[in-house]
């Protein structure tokens, strides 16, 4: 059977005048990953700091691992792992003696400490510069030793809060194979993301939080089916082949300035097959042939007016 790692009802809390949270519902299945997507100050750190029990919350109600974030903070924490964007990774410090304070602060003594502190770091690929100081390692590097301290304590939920800001693609692929790995482990992931690609990538369940509030909520599947935004685009040499496209494609949209056409379409084979055979029929040359998928992107700028999360496109450019 599955449960509520976390479960939220009309959050709110506000900097004086300013509503920064303004009545957030949440419920996480345990053993799933999570995404809160927003904007840069939608509130989703705020939201982590509530939950995680660094922030009082003004109003409404939220359990985390079955105790109240309010009343029960020492049992809050003792069953999460929290990794932000400020990592709390000791500079001064080796990854392995980092580990191990981790370690010593979890009451872990002796053969037991090291032996976890070992596996970690053979996990996490970081044992060639275990000793090398944490100052010396890189972004990826850094962020990845922060998981494994948060480990180090075994916790049934992390949270993530933008875990992957600044990496390079190769470090941001590396956490995210780790994440799945986690939530293959049991564990639930709480993850804020702004971007679009990795909510998309690793969340059962996506929600939208926009100026305080969740616009939507579903999966990655579910929210994009919200957008009817499919199309092709054919590019064309000239206003000639665009007109004669326009008179053999019902419903299609020319732009004479950049001499593209766009084609309403569900993208799958047959209907794509079934259009390139019509151009051929009336022996219409087309330049660029263009298929443009919904993505999360179009989804969060119809919900959000925004289009600044960032998502690697979908579109796939097909020259003919
Ligand atoms: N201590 C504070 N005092 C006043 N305003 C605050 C405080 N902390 C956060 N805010 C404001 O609350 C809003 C939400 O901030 P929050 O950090 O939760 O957003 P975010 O979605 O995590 O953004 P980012 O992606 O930039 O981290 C922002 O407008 C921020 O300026």
């Amino acid at each position: 059977m599955t449960s509520s790692a976390i479960m939220a009802s009309g959050l709110k809390k506000a900097y004086k005048d300013k509503v920064v949270l303004d009545g957030i519902d949440l419920d996480v299945r345990a053993g799933t990953t999570f995404s809160l997507l927003g904007p840069n100050g939608s509130g989703k750190t705020t939201t982590v700091n509530v939950l995680t029990t660094l922030l009082k919350m003004d109003s409404g109600t939220a359990r985390v691992a079955g105790y109240d974030v309010a009343t029960e903070t020492k049992k809050v924490r003792s069953s999460i792992g929290v990794t932000g964007q400020f990592a709390s990774v000791d500079e001064l410090l080796s990854g392995r003696e980092n580990l191990q304070l981790m370690a010593d602060l979890h009451h872990l003594r002796g053969g037991e400490g090291t032996k976890i502190v070992e596996r970690l770091l053979e996990r996490f690929d970081l044992g060639e510069s275990a000793d090398k100081r944490s100052s010396t390692y890189s972004g990826g590097m850094r962020r990845k030793l922060d998981l494994a301290m948060t480990l180090v304590g075994r916790p049934k939920i992390i949270f993530l809060d933008e875990p992957t800001t600044g990496l390079d693609p190769r470090s941001r692929r590396t956490m995210w194979n780790i994440v799945r790995e986690l939530v293959a482990d049991g564990i639930t992931i709480f993850l804020t993301t702004q971007y679009l690609d990795e909510a998309d990538n690793l969340a059962d369940k996506i929600a939208v939080l926009n100026e305080g509030k969740l616009v939507a909520e579903g999966t990655p599947e579910q929210l994009k089916r919200q957008i009817p935004g499919s199309h092709v685009q054919l590019r064309f040499g000239g206003v000639a082949p665009l007109d004669a496209a326009v008179r053999v494609l019902p419903g299609s949209t020319p732009d004479q300035e950049s001499l593209i056409l766009r084609v309403p379409s569900d993208g799958g084979n047959k209907s794509l097959r079934a259009l390139l055979d019509r151009l051929d029929e009336y022996a219409i040359e087309v330049e660029e042939f263009t298929v443009h998928l919904p993505d999360l992107d179009d989804v969060f700028f119809a919900l959000t007016g925004h289009s600044d999360a960032k998502s690697e496109s979908t579109t796939e450019v097909i020259a003919r």
